[in-house]
Parts: structure tokens; C-alpha cells; sequence
């Protein structure tokens, strides 16, 4: 049976739209809960739902938000919170359950209703299985690419939360813009990762390049961002990383450990091109090509002139 009402926080339109399509198969009602500025509010509501906005300014530090939200949400007694994942949402569901009574999932790989309440999937183990669990009433963290993003349809409705936020012992002080580039890989529907077979930085420009002309994103394996530097963090895929359902993933010299398949096999494709014909990743691809990237890199990019 479906549930009486659902809330989600998602944190981006992108992420609200995931949530939204996935909340509205699940739950009759579906609220969205907004931290920021009228037009991202309006934004959301144009995803036919009905927003709740705490609006503030860009002065505030969001974990202040936390005890307005968690009051407003547990007024609302949903039986379904959907969080998109994120840094800051895991604390917000911790606090989220200590006031409400309700358990969080988090690495939901799977949700879905059950006879009474919510069943869900859980990523264990670095992804090597998944453990199902089933409770009448769930905050589940949910990454993207678990629901297909819901369109605007327009018809939605705002309303302000009328409360003050306090300030915690957290002051900020000033702002200073991300010495990383900001990047959505969530809702790229090509991504092209490298990994270390990908040898050199200028083969990372070269991959580079060929997702753009796919009109993709370039991800990478963690020691690509982590120890080699090459790409910055936010572009890693994995259990510790990004995780994604694109259309097309292309990995490029990755062997395919547990940890980075976690991210990426979601992907309605995988293509893979490796060295050594006995990768792991041959096991989880759709299309394999056992090649060289020094000489099929070039080779890819000709083509695509
Ligand atoms: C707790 C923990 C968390 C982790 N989290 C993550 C995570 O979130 N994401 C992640 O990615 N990893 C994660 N890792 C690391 C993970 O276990 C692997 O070490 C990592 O994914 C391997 O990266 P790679 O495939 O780029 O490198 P490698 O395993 O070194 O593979 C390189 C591949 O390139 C191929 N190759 C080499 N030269 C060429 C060439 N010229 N042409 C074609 N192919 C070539 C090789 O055959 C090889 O298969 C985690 C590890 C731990 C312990």
C-alpha cells in the first residue's frame, strides 16, 4: 500500500528531481523541503510538488538550518524521508532519526513498498552484496540514479517556513569560491573514467577531450585523485567517490575493483578498454576491448573529428 505522505530534501533541482519521481511512486503526498532562496524554491515547484522553503541568506551556515528542518519535517510525520546523499546530509539524518523515531538507511541501493511500510536494499561490504531490510517507516539517503529524474510539469506551490535560525557555535566567517571546479556527474548521461592505464596527464587532456566531443564528463578511478593528483576529488567514482547511472560509462584503463563498480554499475552500459585481457572490469562491461590506450586513444579522437 502506498504510504500517506513522503519528504524530500535534495539539495540541487537535479537531486530534487530524482527524489521527487521516486517519492511520488511510493507515497500518495509528496513535500520537498527547500534550504535557500525563492527561486530555487520555485525551481522545485516546478516539478509539481509542494515545496516548504526555509529561505535564507547566503550567510548562513546550513548546519544551523538543521533544528528549523528536522521540527518541520518531524511536524510533517512522513512516513518516507528521501535525502539525496551528500556531506552534510548524513548528520542531518542522524538528528533527523533521533527526533523522529524513524531508522535511516543509508547506501540504499534498492526501495521499493512493502506490505506495511518500505523495503530497501542496502549496499554492504563495498557493494560485494546487498542486504534487504523492511521497516514500516524510513530516512533513506538515497545517491543518484536510483530514480529516473521526474520532469517539470509545472502546478507545484510554495510556501515560507516561518522560523528564525539561530546561530551554533559554528560562525562563518566569509566565503571564498571552490578551488575545484563544481561538477554534477550524477546527471551526465556519458561519462568517460580513467584510471591509472591511462598513463600520463596529457592522456588525461586527450580523455578529456573525447568526452567532451561524446558530450559526457570525465571521471576517474581514487588514485587518479588521490595519489596522482591528475583530476580533483569530486571526479573519483566509488564507494568513497561520485556514484552514477549515465547512459554510457567508458572506462579507460581501469582494472574494475569492487570499490570503483560500486559507483558505476548502475550505468545502462558499460564499455571498457584495457591492456590485459584478464581485468576484472571484462567481467562487468557490456562491450570489452582489449587495446593499448597510448595508441587507441588517438585512434578514438581521429575518428570522432
Ligand atoms: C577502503 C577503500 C576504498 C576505496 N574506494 C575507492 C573508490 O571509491 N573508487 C575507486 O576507484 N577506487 C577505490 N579504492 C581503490 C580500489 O581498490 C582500486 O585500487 C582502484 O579502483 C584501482 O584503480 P585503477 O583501476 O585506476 O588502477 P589499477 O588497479 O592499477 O588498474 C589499472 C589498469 O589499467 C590497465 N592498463 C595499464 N596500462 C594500460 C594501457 N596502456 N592501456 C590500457 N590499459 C592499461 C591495467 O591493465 C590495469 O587493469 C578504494 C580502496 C579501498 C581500500
Amino acid at each position: 500500500m502506498k504510504a500517506k505522505r513522503a519528504v524530500v530534501y535534495g539539495e540541487s533541482v537535479g537531486g530534487y528531481a530524482e527524489l521527487c519521481a521516486g517519492a511520488s511512486a511510493l507515497a500518495e503526498e509528496v513535500i520537498a523541503v527547500v534550504v535557500g532562496s525563492a527561486d530555487q524554491a520555485c525551481a522545485v515547484a516546478e516539478l509539481g510538488v509542494a515545496v516548504r522553503l526555509l529561505e535564507i541568506s547566503e550567510d548562513v551556515w546550513l548546519d544551523d538550518c538543521w533544528p528549523v528542518l528536522i521540527e518541520e519535517i518531524t511536524a510533517l510525520q512522513p512516513e518516507l524521508v528521501l535525502l539525496r546523499a551528500g556531506k552534510r546530509v548524513r548528520a542531518l539524518a542522524g538528528r533527523l532519526s533521533v527526533a523522529t523515531g524513524m531508522p535511516v538507511a543509508s547506501d540504499v541501493a534498492s526501495l521499493a513498498e512493502a506490505e506495511a511500510g518500505f523495503e530497501f536494499g542496502l549496499v554492504r561490504y563495498g557493494g560485494a552484496t546487498e542486504q534487504a531490510s523492511v521497516a514500516p517507516s524510513v530516512i533513506a539517503i538515497v545517491g543518484p540514479g536510483l530514480f529516473a529524474p521526474a520532469a517539470p510539469v509545472g502546478g507545484g506551490s510554495v510556501t515560507t517556513i516561518d522560523a528564525a535560525v539561530a546561530s551554533g557555535p559554528i560562525r562563518l566567517m566569509s566565503r571564498a569560491p571552490l578551488a575545484e571546479e563544481s561538477v554534477d556527474l550524477g546527471v551526465a548521461e556519458v561519462v568517460v573514467g580513467v584510471g591509472r592505464g591511462i598513463g600520463s596527464v596529457e592522456n588525461v587532456a586527450r580523455a578529456a577531450e573525447l568526452a567532451r566531443k561524446l558530450g559526457g564528463e570525465l571521471a576517474c578511478s581514487r588514485p587518479i585523485a588521490e595519489g596522482l593528483g591528475w583530476l580533483p576529488k569530486n571526479r573519483y567514482l566509488g564507494v568513497s567517490g561520485a556514484v552514477i547511472s549515465p547512459k554510457v560509462y567508458l572506462a579507460l584503463g581501469i582494472s574494475g575493483q569492487v570499490q570503483h563498480l560500486v559507483g558505476v554499475n548502475g550505468s545502462k552500459a558499460i564499455v571498457a578498454i584495457n591492456k590485459d585481457k584478464n581485468a576484472p572490469i571484462f567481467g562487468h562491461c557490456d562491450l570489452g576491448l582489449v587495446a593499448d590506450l597510448e595508441a587507441m586513444l588517438p585512434e578514438l579522437l581521429d575518428k570522432l573529428a
